[in-house]
């Protein structure tokens, strides 16, 4: 289990990056760090790595403390593993060298097939020789996966993992590694602005604004309920309505944060009344843009165009 206890850091003096966070990740649980660019996500990460000195709490993966640079010779934790952003390969190596950095060469053989297992996780076996620089930035994240998970560490940090990566290697990848580490009992922490890495995977969600967690939880109640509209923004466009919209009762009034696909056209049930303004095609199909009371720009999915200026109306979704 990992235990990040009350903590907080500057890079300097008076600009605290990181204030007062707190929380534990269970042994084997896949966890999402979420939040706007600059919130600290990366900071955090390195933190819990060991890369820097603490200013105040502390932090223990199982029994272990961790300890910055301060107190530890060779910063970066021996249980732990962390995918930095700009990967941190050795250019002039091939890609099985890079790969197998971090295993033993007490016994070649299983070195070798290790190696050979992780160049097909991440897709390059035909690459095995090739030298790091002379791969694409999308390869050299791959290579930059399969390294960290070679010795199969207690915990991995992963920082945007799959930002280099195309969309169609993406998707294949992103299930076969958290398949993979789930399989291995093996904790992880991603950090993402991507909302397909969090919601299908993610057992809990940390949402962190301005160096401070705002919200945690199991990913799926983060997303269904999120507590304010930063929240629910980072997983896509987001309507903020009130309660009373839909039932015209101002009585325990609040706010609601609706996504585009919670709302449907229906001339029968709808409590919204509308105008379109605009369509934006999206593949399986459009999300609409609408006015509603004149000025409150609103957004929904629908599976046909609809032409401008038509007044319609708003209902939510119920799936059940
Ligand atoms: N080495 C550094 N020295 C000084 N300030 C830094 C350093 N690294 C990051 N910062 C600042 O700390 C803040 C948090 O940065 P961090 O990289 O942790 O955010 P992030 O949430 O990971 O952002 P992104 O999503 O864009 O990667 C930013 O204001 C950044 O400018």
């Amino acid at each position: 289990m990992l235990v990040v206890n009350n903590i907080s850091y500057s890079y300097t003096e008076g600009n605290p990056i990181i204030k007062n966070i707190s929380f534990t990740v269970e042994k084997g649980s896949n966890v999402a760090l979420i939040g706007e660019s600059g919130c600290g996500k990366s900071t955090l990460l390195k933190l819990i790595y060991g890369l820097y000195d603490l200013e105040a709490g502390d932090i223990y993966c199982g029994d272990t403390q961790v300890l910055g640079p301060a107190y530890n010779l060779v910063p970066g934790m021996d249980n732990m593993r962390y995918l930095a952003q700009d990967f941190d390969l050795m250019p002039h190596t091939s890609v099985a060298e890079n790969i197998g950095k971090y295993l033993s060469n007490f016994n070649l053989d299983s070195k070798q097939n290790r190696i050979k297992e992780l160049l097909k996780v991440v897709d390059l076996e035909a690459f095995s020789d090739v030298k790091v620089k002379h791969l694409s930035g999308g390869q050299q994240q791959r290579v930059a996966i399969a390294r960290v998970l070679a010795s199969e560490p207690e915990l991995l940090l992963l920082d945007e993992p799959f930002s280099h990566i195309d969309y169609s290697r993406r998707s294949v990848l992103r299930r076969e590694l958290f398949n993979y580490l789930k399989e291995k009992g093996i904790t992880c922490i991603v950090a993402t602005h991507d909302s397909l890495d969090t919601l299908g995977f993610a057992d809990q969600t940390i949402v962190l604004q301005q160096g401070q967690v705002v919200d945690m939880g199991q990913t799926r109640e983060v997303y269904e309920y999120p507590i304010n509209r930063y929240v629910a923004s980072l997983f896509g466009e987001v309507n903020e309505l009130m309660i009373s919209d839909f039932t015209g009762s101002k009585l325990n009034d609040e706010a609601l944060y609706i996504y585009p696909h919670q709302l449907m056209r229906s001339n029968l049930r709808g409590q919204l009344d509308v105008v379109v303004k605009e369509c934006f095609f999206k593949g399986d199909g459009y999300l609409v843009k609408c006015l509603f009371k004149g000025n409150q720009v609103i957004y929904f999915d629908h599976p046909v165009m609809i032409e401008k200026e038509t007044p319609i109306k708003l209902a939510l979704k119920k799936y059940e």
